[in-house]
């Protein structure tokens, strides 16, 4: 028998990481080939337009797993029974503009967001927020969103997780498949911590094989933390196909599990393991067991790493303490 259609929404659909994560979505990677899918795609009114664009050529490439697309302005309509939210449209930064007014600016969208998932989600929804500032957004519209399960709000830093993967691969001249256990801790910022010291290289510790802590704190971690800023600077726009890979590989793991012997990055809501404060949405060594994401528990955290963890949890709290003052959660 074949499955019933999973309605996945889409939000920021006629964006640049849109026009990158529809295809694939449609095209199988995100759920799987067995699995058929339903696009709901919200846009701004004046871009709904070039969604219908982008509508367009995804019937044109006539995907077998491609049920129906829809185009909404509404986000009432949008999230009515979404099984999967991906939510990328996001306010960016302008010039002049101050974190708090970013962070404002998001709540205008998020908030609502939060409310009509929570008003006409389906019960198994599951949220990314990949727009920035991820973290802070997911916690934003987890807030208005009492109903659904806090778990179910997730934010995206598998991006970060697969840039640290390829830097390390590149400086060891190893494959991507030898490293095992990498961890991105906190924030999608600046200030979020790559951590190399419980990662495996062919099942040695990566941290000892490198033996370069210089290399570590002066080249990989700011080469990580910045490579957002430095697409922007040479491509002149932020990264797109990467973060919609991202996105993908994000979803795919939390329905369909992590393999055995390895973990993954993900920003999930805490429960208070490794000292940070519980209900902020911060990024852990996590596995999917079961649909659900845990964090992986017991690791050895160093000094080095602990004041990493420490300063990139911190900037999430006064991220938190502005939403609350602004009265966005
Ligand atoms: N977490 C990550 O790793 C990561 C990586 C790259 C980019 N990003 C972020 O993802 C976001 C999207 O990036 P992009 O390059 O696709 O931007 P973009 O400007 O090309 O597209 C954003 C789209 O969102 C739409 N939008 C704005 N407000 C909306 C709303 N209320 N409802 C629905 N749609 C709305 C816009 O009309 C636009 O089409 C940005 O915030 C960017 O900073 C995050
Ligand atoms: O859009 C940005 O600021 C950068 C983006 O979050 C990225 O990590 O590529």
């Amino acid at each position: 028998m074949s499955k019933a259609p999973v309605n996945i929404t889409v939000t920021g659909a006629a964006g640049q990481i849109g026009y990158a994560l529809l295809f694939r979505i449609a095209s199988g990677q995100l759920l799987g080939a067995d699995t058929p899918v339903k696009l709901r795609l919200l846009e701004i009114p004046q871009a709904v337009k070039a969604a219908e664009g982008t509508a367009m050529e995804l019937d044109d490439c006539a995907f077998p797993l491609l049920r129906g697309i829809d185009i909404f302005d509404d986000a009432a309509q949008a999230f009515q029974g979404a099984n999967v939210a991906l939510l990328v449209g996001a306010r960016p930064r302008g010039k002049g503009m101050e974190r708090g007014d970013l962070l404002e600016a998001n709540g205008g969208i998020f908030k609502p967001q939060g409310e009509a998932i929570n008003a006409g989600a389906a019960d198994d929804i599951r949220v990314l927020v990949v727009g920035n500032p991820a973290n802070t957004n997911a916690l934003i519209a987890q807030s208005h969103a009492p109903d659904v399960p806090a778990e179910r709000f997730t934010a995206m830093t598998r991006l970060d997780h697969n840039r640290a993967l390829t830097q390390l691969a590149k400086k060891l001249g190893v494959s991507i498949n030898d490293i095992k256990k990498l961890t991105i801790w906190g924030n999608h910022s600046a200030t979020q911590y790559p951590d190399l010291f419980n990662t495996e290289v062919n099942g040695t510790s990566a941290a000892k094989t490198v033996g370069d802590q210089s290399w570590l704190e002066n080249d990989f971690i700011p080469t990580v933390a910045k490579r957002g800023a430095a697409i922007i600077e040479a491509r002149g726009a932020s990264s797109a196909a990467s973060a919609a890979n991202a996105a993908i590989d994000h979803v795919h793991d939390w329905v369909n599990g992590t393999p055995e012997g390895d973990w993954t990055s993900a920003a999930i809501p805490s429960d208070g393991s490794y000292g940070v404060p519980e209900g902020l949405i911060s990024s852990f060594p996590v596995v999917s067991r079961g649909g659900r994401w845990e964090i992986v528990q017991g690791l050895e955290i160093d000094g080095f790493s602990r004041s990493r963890i420490d300063a990139s949890v911190k900037e999430l709290v006064e991220e938190r303490d502005t939403v609350k003052q602004l009265g966005l959660v």
